[in-house]
C-alpha cells in the first residue's frame, strides 16, 4: 500500500460516514500518477473530484487545495454565512462590524442554530465549513480579549466554552476532513478573475476579523508563495530520485532548480513589507491565538456538546505550512535539530496540517534518510555546494521570518507566546539558529579548491553570512530573554 493510499484508508477510516462516502482507493491509484516517487503524488488537481480530500500535494496544486475554496456557503447555511459577513471589526461596505464594539458572542448566541452537517460528503464544502466554524469559533473565544487589548493592551481571559451551535458541527466536520477543530487560513482566498492565476492582485480573501487591507495581504502574501509549491514538490522528488540511482549530474541539476524556486518564494515574502503594515499587524492578531500554552485559556476550552474536558489547540501559524518542513525534512536539517523541549514543539505544529501532506512530508523525511541526500552532497565539493545553497535558502527564509517576528510582533508587546504557544524570543531561533551551525559545518568541510567559480563565490558569501548571523542571533536572544518572561517553558 502506498503512503497515499494509507493515507485516504486512514482518512476513510476515521470517518463516520466511511462506508457510505463514494470514495474509492482504486480511483485514487488510477488517477494519481507518479511523479518518479512511490508516493503517489497528484500530477493533475482533479477539481472535479469532490470525494477525495482538499489537500492532497500535486505537482500543479503542490500545498494548495486542489480546488480553490467556496467563496460563499450554500443557501441551507444562510445564518452562518450572514454572522461571519457581518463579523468583522471592519466590513467590505465600510459600516462597523459585529466584533467592533463585541456583539459577535451575543449574536452568535440568539441567531444561530445547531445546524446539520451529517449529511455533507463533498469535500469542497466540508472545506469551506470547516473554513468557516474556526472563524466563528475563534471570533467567539477571543472577541473579550481583542476588546480588553485596545484598551489595556492586555488580553484577559478568553471566552472558556465554545458553545454547542459552533462546537457541535464543527467537530462533526473536522472528523470528516481529519483535522483538529481549530483554526486554519491558507483556505481563505479567492480569485477575483476566475479565470485569472494566483498572482497577488488577482486574489482576495475571504473571512477576515479586522476586515484591513494589512489582514488580507497577511494571508495573500503566504497564498502567493505557496502558489510556487507545486514546483518544490517537483524538485525535491527529482533530488531524492537522483540519489537513489546516484546520478551526480541530475542531482547537482535539481539542487539548482530547487534553490531557484525557495529563491522565489523567498522573493515573495519579502513583499510582505509592504502587503501588510507591521503597525497594522497587532490588530487582528489577537483572533489567531490558539488555546493551548495560551494565558487567556489557562484550562483550555469546554466544546459543548461534545466533550466534559477541556480541550488544547495551538493557534494559526505559518508553522502548519509544509514548504519549510519539506526542505528541513529534505535536506536533512530535521534530525539536527538540537534534542529540547523547543524542537518538540516543532514536532508538535507538524501534527496541525493535512494528513496528506503529513504524510508526504513524513515520507520525504523517511526516504531521504534512506538513500542519504546529505552523504551524496558531501561527497563531491561542488554538490556540497549546491546543497549548502539550499539550506541558505532555508536560512533566509528563517531570517527574514524572525525579522518580521521582531517587527510585527515582539516591537508592539511582551506577550511571551505566539499565536501558536510557542515561547516568542525563543523557538524560532531555536531553528534559525541549528540551521546557521549545519552551514557552517558544512562550509567547513568544503575544499574550495575542487569548485568552479561560480560555486567558489556561491560558498564565500553564504559562509560570511552565516558567521556574521549566528554571532548577531546569539547577542539578540540573550538580550531578549531579560525582557520576556517563560521563555524556557513549552
Ligand atoms: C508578518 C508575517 C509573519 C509573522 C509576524 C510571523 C510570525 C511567526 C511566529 C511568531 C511564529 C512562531 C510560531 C507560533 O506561532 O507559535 C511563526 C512560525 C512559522 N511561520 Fe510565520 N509569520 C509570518 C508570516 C509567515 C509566512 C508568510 C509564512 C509562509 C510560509 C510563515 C511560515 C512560518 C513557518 C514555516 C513557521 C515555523 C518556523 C520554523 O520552522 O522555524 N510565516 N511565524
Amino acid at each position: 500500500m502506498t503512503v497515499l493510499t494509507k493515507a485516504i484508508s486512514q482518512t476513510i477510516a476515521s470517518s463516520k460516514l466511511a462506508f457510505v462516502r463514494s470514495f474509492s482507493v482504486a480511483a485514487v491509484r488510477h488517477q494519481a500518477r507518479p511523479v518518479e516517487s512511490d508516493f503517489r503524488i497528484l500530477t493533475d488537481p482533479l477539481v472535479d473530484n469532490k470525494d477525495l480530500p482538499s489537500f492532497m500535494v500535486g505537482t500543479e496544486n503542490g500545498f494548495l487545495p486542489r480546488q480553490e475554496p467556496l467563496a460563499q456557503l450554500p443557501e441551507r447555511f444562510e445564518k452562518l454565512e450572514s454572522l461571519l459577513q457581518r463579523m468583522p471589526i471592519r466590513c467590505r461596505d465600510g459600516s462597523a462590524g459585529l466584533l467592533s464594539h463585541g456583539q459577535f458572542g451575543d449574536a452568535v448566541h440568539a441567531e444561530l442554530p445547531v445546524l446539520n452537517v451529517d449529511d455533507i460528503q463533498d469535500n469542497q464544502l466540508l472545506s469551506a465549513l470547516f473554513r468557516d466554524y474556526t472563524f466563528a469559533a475563534s471570533a467567539y473565544l477571543l472577541e473579550p480579549c481583542d476588546i480588553m487589548y485596545r484598551s489595556k493592551d492586555d488580553y484577559g481571559l478568553g471566552r472558556q466554552v465554545l458553545p454547542k451551535n459552533i462546537a457541535i458541527p464543527l467537530t462533526k466536520i473536522s472528523e470528516k476532513i481529519n483535522s483538529k477543530p481549530f483554526m486554519e487560513y491558507l483556505y481563505n482566498w479567492k480569485r477575483i478573475n476566475p479565470l485569472g492565476g494566483l498572482g497577488y492582485d488577482n486574489l482576495d480573501i475571504v473571512r477576515s476579523f479586522a476586515g484591513s487591507p494589512s489582514e488580507a495581504g497577511f494571508i495573500l502574501n503566504h497564498v502567493t508563495m505557496v502558489a510556487y509549491s507545486g514546483d518544490l514538490v517537483k524538485h525535491a522528488v527529482s533530488v531524492l530520485d537522483a540519489v537513489n540511482t546516484g546520478d551526480r549530474e541530475k542531482f547537482n541539476n535539481s539542487m539548482r532548480i530547487l534553490n531557484r524556486t525557495y529563491e522565489f518564494i523567498n522573493n515573495e515574502m519579502e513583499l510582505m513589507w509592504s502587503r501588510s503594515e507591521p503597525a497594522d499587524y497587532m490588530k487582528f492578531r489577537t483572533f489567531i491565538m490558539g488555546t493551548k500554552n495560551q494565558p487567556m485559556f489557562p484550562n483550555g476550552v469546554i466544546y459543548e456538546g461534545v466533550s466534559e474536558t477541556p480541550l488544547f489547540h495551538r493557534g494559526e501559524s505559518g508553522a502548519n505550512d509544509s514548504m519549510v518542513p519539506l526542505g528541513d525534512n529534505l535536506l536533512q536539517l530535521t534530525s539536527h535539530m538540537p534534542k529540547n523541549p523547543l524542537t518538540e514543539v516543532l514536532k508538535d505544529f507538524r501534527t496541525y496540517r493535512p494528513t496528506n501532506h503529513k504524510d508526504f512530508l513524513e515520507y520525504v523525511q523517511q526516504r531521504a534518510d534512506e538513500v542519504g541526500v546529505r552523504d551524496f552532497a558531501l561527497k563531491d565539493d561542488n554538490s556540497a555546494t549546491l546543497y549548502l545553497a539550499n539550506v541558505d535558502q532555508i536560512r533566509a527564509f528563517r531570517h527574514r521570518h524572525w525579522n518580521f517576528t521582531k517587527s510585527y510582533i515582539i516591537k508592539y508587546t511582551n506577550h511571551p507566546v505566539a499565536t501558536g504557544g510557542s515561547p516568542i524570543v525563543t523557538w524560532l531561533p531555536n531553528q534559525l539558529g541549528t540551521v546557521l551551525e549545519q552551514m557552517l559545518e558544512v562550509g567547513s568541510n568544503i575544499n574550495r579548491n575542487n569548485l568552479t567559480d561560480e560555486n567558489r563565490d556561491s560558498l564565500d558569501a553564504i559562509s560570511k553570512r552565516a558567521e556574521a548571523q549566528k554571532r548577531v542571533l546569539e547577542r539578540e536572544v540573550a538580550s531578549l530573554k531579560t525582557t520576556f518572561k517563560d521563555q524556557d517553558r513549552t
